[in-house]
């Protein structure tokens, strides 16, 4: 592969360290741990990398969204300027939660990071940059937050009229999060997956 051919990823994700410094920095552990987008498919968590500057036109998004049922569109800007009730969004949006239904957000300009929780509890941060699109399943205990550029606007998707809901941490009980735990989180034995990781 010639050095043209070379893509930039649009998503990364790593292990977070437990610091509790500012939850715009990127948290790296020492040394740094990163997590596969393969990883992050057994945890339910899918992504692909789209072309941002045609969205409107891109064959590719229409294909997802048909496949997967995604009707609904809407565009989301994250920004002091741009986000009425902005301090509070923020604070809601880091709060630790699950939804009834899929999360599905796509990148579209700047960035911004997507903390998931692993099959041992642990978080794994989900840098998401322009071009990138994940869904995070329902029922996945997770949390957003800005980066250090302090911008994203993120293309929002649902299957027919969205709900935004947030059931903050604990919530085990709901349905959703026993579905998840079932698919993704234990084997056909009841036992959680990776344990012993
Ligand atoms: C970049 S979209 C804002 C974050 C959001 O909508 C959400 O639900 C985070 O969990
Ligand atoms: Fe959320």
């Amino acid at each position: 592969m010639g050095a043209s051919d070379k893509r930039e990823e649009v998503i990364q994700a790593w292990y977070m360290n437990e610091s509790d410094e500012d939850q715009r920095l990127p948290h790296h552990r020492e040394p740094k741990e990163f997590v596969s987008l393969d990883k992050l498919a057994e945890l339910g968590v899918i992504s692909w990398r789209l072309d941002a500057d045609n969205y409107e036109n891109d064959e590719e998004l229409k294909k997802i969204r048909e496949e997967r049922g995604y009707s609904y569109m809407d565009f989301c800007e994250v920004c002091p300027e741009k986000l009425p009730n902005y301090e509070e969004k923020i604070k809601n949006f880091f709060e630790e939660h699950l939804h009834t239904d899929e999360e599905i957000r796509y990148c579209v300009a700047g960035s911004g990071y997507f903390d998931v929780r692993d099959h041992n509890d642990k978080w794994i941060r989900v840098w998401v940059e322009k071009g990138g699109m994940i869904v995070l399943p329902a029922g996945i205990y997770h949390r957003f937050t800005l980066d250090t550029d302090n911008y994203i606007k993120a293309m929002r998707l649902f299957v027919g009229d969205p709900v935004w809901t947030p059931f903050n941490r604990p919530h085990d009980h709901l349905p959703a999060r026993k579905e998840y735990i079932q698919n993704f989180l234990q084997n056909e034995g009841g036992q959680a997956v990776d344990a012993a990781a």
